[in-house]
């Protein structure tokens, strides 16, 4: 089986860490349900892919679990401690890169330790190292307008990566790029979170992009947000796109986002 639905709580046997418990979150804004009843486990150094239609709330629970917002009702807990607030140690990389373009590459990256309050030395030296993991060594010296949507994207990437974080949250990161710049963005993130093994929550409109890098999708549902299915993949590593386990999952989930987008009344 290539995917299986995966609903229950761990076993007790299972030796995996929870890294990100949601219990019974809600999310309202006013009389509107954004979200409602959403209880997910997340386990350490994993890879979950939030999947969904417009609207169904992803962002809101990405928000969430970065402490931008708190739900109205239920938790969230990080390590087993209630998020109160935004933390350095999960880091955040959004859709528009935000940058600050007055500042250069390195200048960028070098944010998060310049407010640990390192030295300065300690701090061009990490931002080194990180921007040449996202492949931008010799570029330090360069302002985001001078860089391309791709690059701009691995600096946004760099900047989280440099505070250390033990999760590492992206909100449509790639949905920006064009399609050949998105995969090799998507092969590289890979590569780093093997390296460098955060917990990532990732947050995508792609089926595709969903199932070449998660462990894990959550296809969400809509009116009101919520979890639709689990899936736990167990694909192998380097996925294939063209491959028939990969190509029958793609079929399954479009079917279920497909449904959530008809509740919408969009087609
Ligand atoms: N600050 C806010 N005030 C009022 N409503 C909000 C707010 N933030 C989100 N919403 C609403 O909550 C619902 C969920 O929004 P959210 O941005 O989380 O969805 P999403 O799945 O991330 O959508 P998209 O894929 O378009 O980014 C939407 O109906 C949205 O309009």
């Amino acid at each position: 089986m290539d995917a299986m639905l995966a609903e229950a709580p761990a076993a007790a046997t299972d030796s995996r860490r929870v890294k990100i418990s949601i219990r019974g979150a809600e999310k309202r804004f006013g009389d509107m349900v954004a979200l409602k009843g959403v209880d997910l486990d997340l386990y350490e150094n994993s890879f979950t892919c939030l999947l969904g239609p417009s609207g169904c709330g992803k962002s809101t629970l990405l928000n969430m679990i970065a402490g931008f917002t708190q739900p109205t009702a239920g938790q969230v807990l990080v390590d087993g401690k209630a998020v109160q607030g935004p933390s350095a140690d999960r880091g955040v990389v959004f859709q528009e890169y935000a940058l600050f373009p007055w500042r250069t590459a390195i200048d960028n990256v070098a944010f998060g330790p310049m407010l640990k309050g390192m030295p300065k030395a300690q701090q061009r030296e990490i931002a080194k190292r990180y921007l040449a993991m996202v492949g931008l060594a010799g570029h330090e010296g360069k302002y985001p307008g001078n860089l391309s949507g791709g690059m701009k994207q691995r600096v946004a990437i760099a900047r989280a990566l440099a505070n250390d974080p033990s999760v590492l949250l992206m909100d449509e990161p790639f949905g920006a790029l064009d399609a050949q710049t998105r995969e090799t963005l998507q092969e590289e993130m890979l590569r780093i979170w093997e390296h460098e093994r955060k917990t990532v929550v990732f947050v995508t409109h792609s089926i595709s992009e969903a199932i070449f890098l998660a462990d894990r999708i959550v296809v969400m549902a809509t009116k009101p947000g919520a979890v639709k299915q689990v899936f736990d993949l167990d694909l192998p590593r380097p996925r294939e796109r063209s491959e028939s386990g990969f190509v029958r999952l793609e079929k399954e989930i479009k079917l279920l986002v497909r449904a959530e987008v008809q509740k919408l009344g969009v087609i």
